[in-house]
This record gives C-alpha cells, structure tokens and sequence, in this order.
C-alpha cells in the first residue's frame, strides 16, 4: 500500500507510550495511517516511559491495545509493519540530565523527530529541558503538547515559556483533538462555502446558539488528574472554546495556519469577562450524584473509583457567553457540557430570528423559527429544521416543521469515520499547523476561564448535584429559561 510519496520520514516519540491517552487514542491512531500507507515506511515509532521493560514487552503492550481500541480490527500485514517500527526507551522525564540514553537510541534517526508529550502537562517543561542537554532540539524538531495546558493563565505561560525556550513557535503543535473531529473541521465548509449560511451569520439573523458536549461516561479511572481540574479546564477552556470561536469567526482570508489562528482568537477576546458580578446569572455549575445509566446504577463523582475526598470539583458547566462585537452582539452562546448525562451526544444548534410577520396564523399562531443542527458526535450530520407545506388537495395551505438532514453515515457510506487523533497526527507529520492551537490563543482562552474559575471560588458555592443520567441540575434550564428560550433536548 503506497501513499506516502508526500510524508516525510520521521521518528515519532511518544512520551508517557504506556498511558491512557497513548494506548486508547495515539498508537491506533498511528496503526490506521500505517494501514491506509499514510506513514512512510522509513518512520519509527519510539515508546519512552518510566517503567523498564524490553522491546518484546512493549510491543506486546501495543498489541494487546491495538486489539481492544481499533474498532475494525487489525490486518495482519500491517500490524507486521508496524510492530517493525517500534522501540522502546525507559526513562524518568524528571532526571534532565539522563536523556543520553535517548539520543543513543535516536542516534542515526531521521532528522524530523516529532515529540509527543502525552504526559502531565506540569514536566512538558522537564522533557523539553532534557531533550536540549542530550542534544535532541533542532529546527526540524517538532513539539506535540497535549491539552490542557496549565491550570491557569499563569501556569500555561510558565510551561509554554519553557517549551519555547528551545522550540519555535512553528515548531510546536498544541492539540485540542476536537478540531480534527470531521464534523468541526466541517464547519469551516459549512460556514464558508455556501452563500446561504455567510450572509445570514449575525446577529441580524440569527436569535442564540446552544452548544452541547454531552459525554455518558464519568471519570474513567482519572479521578486524580480530573478532581484537580474539572469541567471547566477539561472541556470549556479548549474544546468548548474553540468550537464557538470556529463557529463565530469572521471569514479567514485563507486556510493558512495563521489566518484562521488569527480569527478564532478575536472570537476568544471579544468573549464578555464573566466575574463574581455577573456570575450567578450567566453560569452554572453541577457535580453528579449517584444515578442510573443505560439502564443501570452507576456510582456519583464522589464514589466513583479512585475518589479519596470530598469534592466541590464541578463535573457540569453551563454558560450564557456573549461575544462582544460587531457581528455578535447581542446574541447569546449557551454552552453546556457534562459528565454522566443521558448519552453521548454533542451539537450545536443554531436558532433564526423569527419571520417579522406572520400570514399563516391559522396553522401556526407562532411561526416555529429555522434551526439549523450540527451533529458532532455521534451520528454526525448538519439538519435544518424548516416550515414545508402538506401536500394534499383537502388543506390549501396546512404547513407544518420538517427537515433537510445530511446524515453522514447514509450519505458517505463506505467511509470510516476518522479519529480525530489520526488527523491530527497527520497534520504533524506534514507539518501544518492549522488544526492545532497558537499560544495566545490558550492564553486568551485561560484569561476568560480564570475569570469564572476566580468568581465561583469567591462565591464559594458548592456545586449544584445533578443524578447521573440526567442532563445536568435543574438551574440549568433556569439559566436559559430566564431568557425565555429552552435546551433542545
Ligand atoms: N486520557 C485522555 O483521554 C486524555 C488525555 N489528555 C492529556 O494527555 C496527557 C496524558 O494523559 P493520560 O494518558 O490520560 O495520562 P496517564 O497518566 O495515563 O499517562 C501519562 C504517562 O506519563 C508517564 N509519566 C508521568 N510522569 C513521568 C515521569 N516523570 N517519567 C516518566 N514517565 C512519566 C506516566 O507513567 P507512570 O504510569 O509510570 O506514572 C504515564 O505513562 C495529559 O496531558 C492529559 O491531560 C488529553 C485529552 C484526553
Ligand atoms: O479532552 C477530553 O476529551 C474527552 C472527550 O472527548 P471525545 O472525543 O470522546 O468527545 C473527555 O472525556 C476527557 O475528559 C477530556 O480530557
């Protein structure tokens, strides 16, 4: 299978190989470019982690996660081919001073190394040290920092200060793995190549957008690293932030890396500061309890695995954002996302002003408003809700809501569904930045963030319980009812 006349050779490192992230989401990714030939044979695929283990260990490690977490099975000869590739480094990222044995290793390598920093983002700065006293850091390097990064404003700057000590800018790829979701990345299509959507994305036309991440799972096992962050750095500093700033961007003037960089992070700063003056009635914050799931009791945050203390770390966040400028004012951004709601299932949902007059008051006293639905996950597909008419002689005018729906699933049959992280790690490899995020966008995404962290701990509320398997606490649908709208559910 050959299709890798553009992808150079590199030696992709993976730091913390035996972690979650690594054997769920990284190595399958990996294993489907290999599959489809998107990796060049000549690329290496080297594991660095604490534990000492042989290379026998390792890539039977490998094995053992590329059988549970590639949903279509493995080929034989490409698992062949990729078991090939793989080395393993044992190596504490701590001691800066004992990366040699890592240079030995990649001692006539190809010149593109690509280090992937799948640990905690708190030695980002440690790793990035003991690479430059082995003689590890060149131009062609490249940096792939995992999210969040820090826990606040201050924090990320000292961690992406110490990265940038020795790495460039351009050099470093910070992955919020949303934006190598189809169906986000669709957005910029959707937005940009279709007339009827980019003159009617204002404020002049549009009423209020609800933006939903839904997950049904809990924690899994990440109590530890999740009680120190919650809903509000796992989920709304990133990947909330960045959908809403893709979707209410001003046109880029091309897809260059920069140019869209350059608009989502307006978005970000033009977001309204939300303190301890406005944050009672602009957000909302929830931590599940014991509850049932698919049918089933499914422990609450406190009882989860792994729980040791109490906690008032929130599991839940709803917000009413507003962006103040000239495109947006005015219109609200309702954003919601959760732990252990009733299913996986996250949109975005664009509601229309409403016609100015209405002559079809004997079907419908109130006309119902346009709705166009972004899927993203599962499912994935775009639907807009619309008033048609009945066909039929008996009712002249008898009208009623229906939708256009693009389903993806029924219209691109044949085609797998792509990770995000296969994407991502394609993108890095070709060394385009587009889909990854610029420091200042983080930094712009943590001052807002911090605002409302800040706010709920002067307020020192605990947050509101919410059963597991249900779509967060009821002053959720407060928020956005005291606005006279309401949640599609
Ligand atoms: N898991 C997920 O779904 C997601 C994770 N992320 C981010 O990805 C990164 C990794 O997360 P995740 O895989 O879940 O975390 P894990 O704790 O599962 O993995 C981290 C790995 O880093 C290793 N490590 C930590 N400190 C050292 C050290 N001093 N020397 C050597 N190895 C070390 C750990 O080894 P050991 O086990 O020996 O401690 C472990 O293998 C984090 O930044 C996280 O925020 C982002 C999105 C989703
Ligand atoms: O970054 C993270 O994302 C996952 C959700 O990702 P998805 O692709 O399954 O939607 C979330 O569960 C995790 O807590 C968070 O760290």
């Amino acid at each position: 299978m050959k299709n890798t006349e553009q992808q150079s050779a590199s030696e992709i490192v993976l730091f913390g190989a035996l972690g979650d992230l690594s054997r769920r989401k990284l190595l399958p990714a990996l294993y489907q470019l290999d599959n489809v030939g998107l990796l060049n044979d000549e690329s290496r695929i080297l594991g660095v982690a604490r534990q000492e283990q042989s290379l026998e260990e390792f890539t039977a490690f490998v094995v053992e996660n590329l059988e549970s977490f590639v949903k279509e099975g493995l080929n034989k000869e490409t698992l062949d081919r990729f078991t090939a590739r793989l080395v393993y480094q044992q190596l504490d990222f701590k001691e800066t001073d004992s990366y040699s044995a890592l240079a030995d290793t990649l001692a006539g390598g190809h010149e593109t190394r690509i280090y992937y920093f799948s640990t905690p983002p708190a030695i980002y700065g440690d790793i990035t040290d003991g690479l430059k006293n082995a003689g590890l850091v060149t131009d062609a390097d490249r940096v792939v920092m995992e999210k969040p990064i820090g826990h606040c404003l201050e924090s990320s700057k000292v961690i992406n200060d110490q990265v940038s000590r020795y790495f460039k800018e351009n050099q470093i790829y910070r992955i919020d793995h949303y934006l190598g979701k189809e169906t986000v990345l669709n957005l910029l299509v959707l937005r940009f190549a279709n007339s009827l959507f980019t003159t009617n994305w204002d404020r002049n036309c549009i009423d209020h957008v609800q933006i939903t991440v839904a997950e049904s799972v809990g924690i899994e096992g990440r109590w530890g690293f999740y009680d120190e962050a919650g809903q509000m750095r796992d989920m709304v500093q990133n990947h909330l932030l960045q959908i809403l700033s893709l979707l209410a961007m001003e046109p880029p003037a091309d897809l260059s890396a920069d140019s869209i960089r350059d608009e989502k992070l307006k978005v970000i700063k033009a977001l309204v500061p939300i303190n301890r003056h406005n944050i009672k009635d602009t957000t909302v914050r929830g931590q599940y309890t014991d509850g049932f799931l698919n049918g089933g009791p499914v422990p609450g945050y406190l009882n989860e695995e792994g729980a040791n203390k109490a906690s008032n770390t929130e599991t839940f966040v709803a917000i009413k954002a507003e962006i103040d400028n000239w495109r947006w004012s005015g219109v609200p951004f309702y954003l919601r996302t959760g732990k252990r709601m009733p299913a996986k299932h996250s949109e975005i949902v664009v509601h229309f002003k409403p016609q100015p007059h209405n002559i079809f008051k004997e079907s419908f006293a109130e006309l119902p408003c346009n709705k166009l639905t972004i899927r993203l996950q599962p499912d994935e597909g775009v639907e807009l809700q619309m008033m048609n008419k009945i066909p039929g002689i008996a009712s002249q005018l008898n009208i009623h809501e229906n939708k256009l729906d693009l389903s993806f699933s029924d219209i691109y049959q044949d085609q797998r569904v792509i990770d995000a992280y296969e994407r991502l790690m394609l993108e890095v490899i070709n060394g385009n930045q587009s889909l990854f995020v610029r420091r200042d966008e983080v930094e712009a995404a943590w001052t807002w963030a911090d605002g409302i962290i800040e706010a709920w701990q002067s307020t020192n509320e605990a947050p509101k319980p919410y059963a597991a398997g249900s779509w967060g606490p009821v002053s959720s649908i407060s928020l956005i009812a005291r606005d006279d709208r309401q949640w599609v559910e």
